[in-house]
């Protein structure tokens, strides 16, 4: 049976001000557990404001955000944390490594904050995601030791660290070269084949092929839905 672990209903993000706007204007989606989604769309349509609400790293004016079925609305700011903590990893454009820290030490610190490891089983865990991403031999160095590549891979064991549900990525590939690129979409793709749920925002249409579904946005509101059933991209317009 298919299991949905994200599901955003009636999604409306507005901001007040002398002029109010409307960045997320209405969204319905339902992502399965293990899938991939790829949120597309011009400039300032929306995709990241979505993908913020997605996350958690930002409250909706109306609607309802389900994580594994949780609904989200009711939780007091702590509980968020703690959702967005364990259930929800994030890979940004820029990695947002502390630079004073080793890589090793950057992938530590999600499970640090959840302090539901003991010291050794975390580095055991930190050691093997870096390990799994090719980075073995760079536990100990340090981001400006790394290449941008590199950076983006320890920021995804970063984001992996907790075993989260659902991976969340805004421009993962938006600042590196065409080789790392392609380690990133594989990786992201890896990720989804071994059953966690990764929605990323990209304006890449390679990387966006690549994912199980894409969620076109426009004005806020989803436009287009283009699935991949069979190895078939069917494409549905929404009125
Ligand atoms: N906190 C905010 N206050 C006011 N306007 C905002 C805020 N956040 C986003 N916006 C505006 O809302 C619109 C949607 O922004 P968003 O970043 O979600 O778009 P996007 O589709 O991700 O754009 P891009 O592809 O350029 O990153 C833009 O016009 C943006 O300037």
């Amino acid at each position: 049976m298919t299991e949905v672990a994200l599901q955003a209903v009636e999604l409306v993000r507005r901001i007040e001000g002398v002029v109010s706007h409307t960045l997320v204007n209405g969204i319905d989606l339902a992502v399965n557990k293990g899938e991939f989604v790829a949120i597309t769309g011009p400039s300032g349509s929306g995709k990241s404001s979505l993908l913020y609400l997605l996350g958690l790293l930002d409250a909706p004016s109306e609607g309802e955000i389900m994580i594994c079925g949780q609904p989200t609305s009711k939780l007091s700011e702590t509980e968020r944390a703690d959702v967005r903590l364990t259930k929800c990893g994030f890979v940004f454009q820029f990695h947002f490594l502390l630079p004073e820290f080793t890589s090793l030490d950057n992938v530590l610190l999600p499970m640090r904050a959840a302090g539901r490891m003991t010291e050794g089983e975390m580095r055991e865990r930190g050691l093997a995601l870096l390990g799994s991403l090719g980075l073995g031999e760079h536990a100990n160095k340090r981001p400006n030791q790394l290449s941008g590549g590199q950076r983006q891979r320890v920021a995804i064991a970063r984001a992996l660290a907790n075993r989260p549900e659902i991976i969340v990525a805004d421009e993962p590939t938006g600042a590196l070269d065409t080789a790392s690129t392609e380690q990133v979409f594989s990786i992201l793709r890896d990720i989804a084949d071994q059953g966690q749920t990764v929605v990323v925002v990209t304006h890449d249409p390679a990387l966006a092929a690549r994912a199980d579904r894409r969620i076109h946005i426009v004005d806020g509101k989803i436009a287009e839905i283009t699935e991949r059933g069979g190895g078939e991209l069917v494409c549905e317009m929404v009125s």
